[in-house]
């Protein structure tokens, strides 16, 4: 079966700094990968080239066994730990607007009976993930918690067959984080996701990840630091047989 994704000698290069070095694996649709690493490990930039954002200074990444090429598109949603929303529009919009981006690239506007149709899906989204009352509602009024909820919306509207998630619950109290643990396993499951997620908390890697990928450098030079990159140092499948409960967990 071909892997979803495969990284193949993936290197990331800034200049004579090594970011990442020699990054080969293999994703498996319908995976949760967690990715954890010390700051600095090149996580985010693993991300990007998932993202299309950045193309790997060498090697190859492979989506559906094709050379990946770098540009974002919407088969990959991706949720920050802030600034996802655009704070001038209110919730409804917001979501609106990543179908906009998506779906009508020429005018970046949605009119008429596509637009109707674009709200109806909007307002399905919105109650998937606990929004539906909210829709008039902008970010500033709104808690951490909606706030993200109202990020996972707008990445999930374009329907991605990947989700990438970066810190995406690291500024949220620990009982609203449970609960956004409950929901994206949730929508994991109900929109059959890939999802892949760098975290600094190692309890949510092994939590929500049927994989828990780590980062880091395998070597050191002391006196020249950027000489040598990171790479995925341990892989560690899990089975997740347990459900994540959240108080607004179904
Ligand atoms: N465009 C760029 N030009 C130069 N260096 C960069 C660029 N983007 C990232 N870096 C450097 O690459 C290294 C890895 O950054 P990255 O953000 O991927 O790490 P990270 O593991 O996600 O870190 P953190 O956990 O702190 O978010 C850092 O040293 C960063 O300064």
């Amino acid at each position: 079966m071909t892997a979803l994704l495969s990284f193949r000698n993936v290197w990331v290069e800034y200049g004579d700094k090594i970011v990442l070095e020699r990054v080969g694996l293999d994703i498996d649709a319908g995976s949760f990968v967690s990715i954890v690493g010390p700051s600095g490990a090149g996580k985010s930039s693993f991300l990007r080239l998932v993202l299309g954002q950045e193309a790997p200074s060498r090697g190859e990444v492979l989506l559906d066994g094709q050379p990946m090429r770098a540009e974002c598109g919407p088969d990959r949603g991706i949720v920050f730990q802030r600034y996802s929303v655009l704070p001038h529009l209110d919730a409804r919009r917001n979501v609106l607007f990543g179908l906009e981006c998506a779906g009508a690239r020429v005018t970046g506007r949605l009119f008429g009976a596509a637009r109707r149709r674009a709200l109806e899906e909007v307002d399905a989204m919105l109650d998937a993930v606990g929004l539906l009352s909210a829709g008039g509602t902008y970010p500033a009024q709104m808690s951490g918690g909606m706030q993200q909820r109202l990020a996972i919306a707008q990445a999930l509207i374009t329907r991605p067959r990947i989700l990438l998630l970066d810190e995406p619950f690291g500024a949220l109290d620990p009982g609203i984080r449970k609960d956004m643990h409950a929901l994206i396993t949730r929508l994991w499951r109900e929109y059959s996701l890939t999802v892949i997620m760098v975290t600094h908390d190692i309890g949510e890697a092994f939590a929500l990840g049927t994989r828990v990928l780590t980062f880091d450098k395998r070597r050191h030079d002391p006196h020249a630091p950027h000489r040598y990159g990171a790479t995925a140092t341990y892989d560690i499948a899990l089975e997740r047989k347990t459900e994540v409960q959240g108080s607004d967990a179904e």
